[in-house]
């Protein structure tokens, strides 16, 4: 993707699997939004090669569109609509679009009951928090039972509890529905509670791209794994504490005590991992 003279994305090459929750991460500017927009078929590519449920974005029909949910990074409008009503009409769009797989639209009273906004559901949207606003638009974003769903930093504004009911919900969207999740965020312990596979994307390029523990490897021996053994104290750093741990017992059993295993978080990897790219460019 080329804005005039300025490359934003460069070799950018990933696959979403059916069913799999995935999680694009970098640093602002770094090309997500563009990303996600090339996908959904919002902004045209400059060059390469784009596959969205079979069909190029550019060129997604009205039948392609139906399948596709969206949950942009900011929307205000409709600010008179009442919340129930908004869906329900809304989600009347998608009727046409039912297959015998699929049943479109979500019956608006349980997708306002999936978001949490029940208490919500007659008032007038302007008169919404920020929050209760964001609900709303996840709620638009899957009122057409999506077998795709894009949602560019969903829970921007949320309070713990939200964001907690949030993450339920994409798991029961991707357990229960076999939806395809892609989703960007700047929480990286969201990330890792919801996705199956992360990608980080920094400079326009992708630096990594794999499971949480697949990027932990990618970055040096970074867990630590303290035991006691016949009474003495011992530490070690590894990159991977699980075949540690598992070699440890294979050899001493019992004689194991007090084990203690800090796994490297994921924030710990994905900054060392820009910090690698930031030092590889400069
Ligand atoms: N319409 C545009 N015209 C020119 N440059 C743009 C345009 N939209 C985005 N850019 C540039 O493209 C780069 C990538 O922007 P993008 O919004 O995709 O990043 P991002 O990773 O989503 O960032 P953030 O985390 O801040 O949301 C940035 O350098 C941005 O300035």
């Amino acid at each position: 993707m080329r804005y005039g003279a300025n490359d934003v994305l460069r070799d950018v090459r990933f696959q979403a699997h059916h069913g799999e929750v995935l999680a694009l991460l970098g640093p602002n500017g770094a090309g997500k939004t563009t990303t996600i927009e090339i996908l959904e078929g919002f902004r045209m590519r400059s060059a390469g090669r784009v596959d969205v449920l079979g069909a190029d974005p550019a060129h997604g029909d009205e039948r392609w569109r139906a399948r596709i949910g969206v949950v942009l990074q900011s929307w205000r409008d409709h600010g008179n609509w009442r919340v129930r009503e908004l869906l329900a009409h809304l989600g009347s769009y998608y009727a046409p679009y039912t297959t015998g797989q699929v049943q479109r639209p979500w019956n608006a009273d349980e997708l306002v009951e999936a978001v949490g906004l029940t208490a919500h559901a007659a008032k007038k949207i302007k008169t919404l928090s920020g929050g209760q606003r964001r609900r709303l638009d996840v709620a638009i974003g899957i009122v057409g039972r999506p077998e795709l769903l894009f949602l560019d930093e969903p829970t921007a504004g949320f309070d713990p509890r939200a964001r907690h009911e949030f993450h339920d919900l994409v798991h029961r969207l991707a357990r229960d529905h076999a939806t395809t999740v892609l989703l960007t965020t700047h929480d990286l312990a969201e990330a890792g509670k919801l996705a199956d596979r992360i990608v980080v994307l920094a400079g326009g390029r992708i630096i990594a791209d794999g499971t949480e523990d697949e990027l932990a490897r990618q970055v040096a021996g970074e867990d630590e794994v303290r035991w006691t053994l016949d009474g003495s104290h011992h530490t070690r750093t590894t990159p991977d504490s699980t075949g540690f741990v598992r070699e440890l017992f294979a050899r001493h059993g019992a004689a194991i005590g007090q084990l203690e295993v800090r796994r490297a978080s994921l924030e710990d990897t994905y900054l060392a991992l820009v910090r690698e790219e930031e030092t590889a460019t400069r």
